[in-house]
C-alpha cells in the first residue's frame, strides 16, 4: 500500500510540557486509524501536528508527500487535501448550516468564485449530499448557533466531507452524539477510506467504536505510543493498561 503519512522520532513540547515523545508510525492510503488514550495523552496534539497547525518540534514527518518542517508553508490545494473535524466544531455561528458546509468547498474552488463565494452546480450537489449523509437536509437554512451540540457536530462533519480531503483527521468526532447516531456517523466518516486513496485518523474515548471502525488502533499515554495494533488483535489487557488499570464491563468491553 502507498504511504499517506509517516512520522519518525517526532516530539512536541508546549512550554516545557512534553505532549508527544518519540512518535513513530506510518499510515497507508485507504487505512482507518483510531487513536485511544486518557485525557491529556497527546491525541489532539498529534492530530493538530498532522494538520500542520502545530509546527514540528523534532523528528521527521511526511504528510501526503510533503515534509513537515519548523517553517512550513502550504498551498491552498495542499491545505484542502487535509480535512479536520474539530473537537469544538469551529463553525461560523451567524452563518447557516448550508453556508458552513459550503465553506468546506472553499479550498477546492479557484479564482473569483472563491473570492465572491459563488459556487458551481457540482459544489452545491456535493454540499447537499454531505448534509443528507449526516441527516441535516431539513436544517440547511438554520443558523449554526440555533442548533444542538450534536447537530453542530454533524455540520462540522458534513463540512469536512464536502471538502473531499485525501486525509481526514477527526478529533473525537462523535463525542456529542447518541450511540446510534455515533455509530452511523463514524461509519460515514471511515467509509471514505474504502476508495483506497483516503486515509482516516480519528480519536475516541470509546474502545468499542475504535475497534469497530478502525483497521488499526494506536494507544497513546503521556505522549508516548503504548501500542499500535490491528483492531482484530486488540486485547482487553491493552485497554486496561492504557487507562491505568481501569476496567469496566460496560465501557471497555471489546467487540466479539
Ligand atoms: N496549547 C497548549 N499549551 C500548553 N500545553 C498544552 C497545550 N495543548 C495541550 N497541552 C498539553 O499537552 C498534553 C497533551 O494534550 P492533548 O490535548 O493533546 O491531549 P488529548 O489526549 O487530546 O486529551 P483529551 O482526551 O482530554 O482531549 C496535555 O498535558 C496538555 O495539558
Amino acid at each position: 500500500m502507498t504511504a499517506c503519512l509517516s512520522l519518525c522520532g517526532v516530539s512536541h513540547q508546549f512550554d516545557g510540557v512534553s505532549a508527544l515523545k518519540n512518535i513513530n508510525f506510518s499510515v497507508s492510503k485507504g487505512e482507518r486509524i483510531a487513536l485511544l488514550g486518557p485525557s491529556g495523552a497527546g491525541k489532539s496534539t498529534l492530530l493538530e501536528l498532522l494538520d500542520r497547525r502545530l509546527s514540528l518540534g523534532s523528528g521527521e514527518a511526511h504528510v501526503l508527500n510533503i515534509a513537515l518542517s519548523k517553517r512550513q508553508r502550504f498551498t491552498r490545494s495542499d491545505r484542502a487535501d487535509v480535512g479536520f473535524i474539530f473537537q469544538e466544531f469551529a463553525l461560523l455561528h451567524r452563518l447557516s448550516v448550508y453556508q458552513n458546509v459550503m465553506n468546506g468547498r472553499m479550498g477546492r474552488t479557484r479564482g473569483w468564485p472563491s473570492l465572491w463565494g459563488t459556487f458551481d452546480t457540482g459544489d452545491h450537489l456535493i454540499v447537499a449530499r454531505a448534509l443528507s449523509d449526516v441527516g441535516l437536509s431539513d436544517f440547511e437554512d438554520r443558523r449554526a448557533d440555533q442548533l444542538s451540540g450534536g447537530q453542530r457536530q454533524r455540520v462540522a462533519i458534513a463540512r469536512c466531507l464536502a471538502q473531499e480531503p485525501r486525509l481526514i483527521l477527526a478529533d473525537e468526532p462523535v463525542s456529542n452524539l447518541d450511540p446510534s447516531r455515533a455509530a452511523k456517523v463514524l461509519e460515514l466518516i471511515t467509509s471514505r477510506a474504502s476508495d483506497g486513496e483516503t486515509a482516516v485518523i480519528f480519536s475516541s474515548h470509546q474502545p468499542q467504536l475504535a475497534q469497530t471502525f478502525a483497521d488499526r488502533v494506536i494507544g497513546l499515554r503521556d505522549g508516548e505510543i503504548m501500542f499500535d495494533r490491528l483492531s482484530a488483535h486488540l486485547t482487553q489487557e491493552d485497554i486496561t493498561q492504557l487507562y491505568d488499570g481501569f476496567r469496566s464491563d460496560t465501557d471497555l468491553r471489546l467487540v466479539g
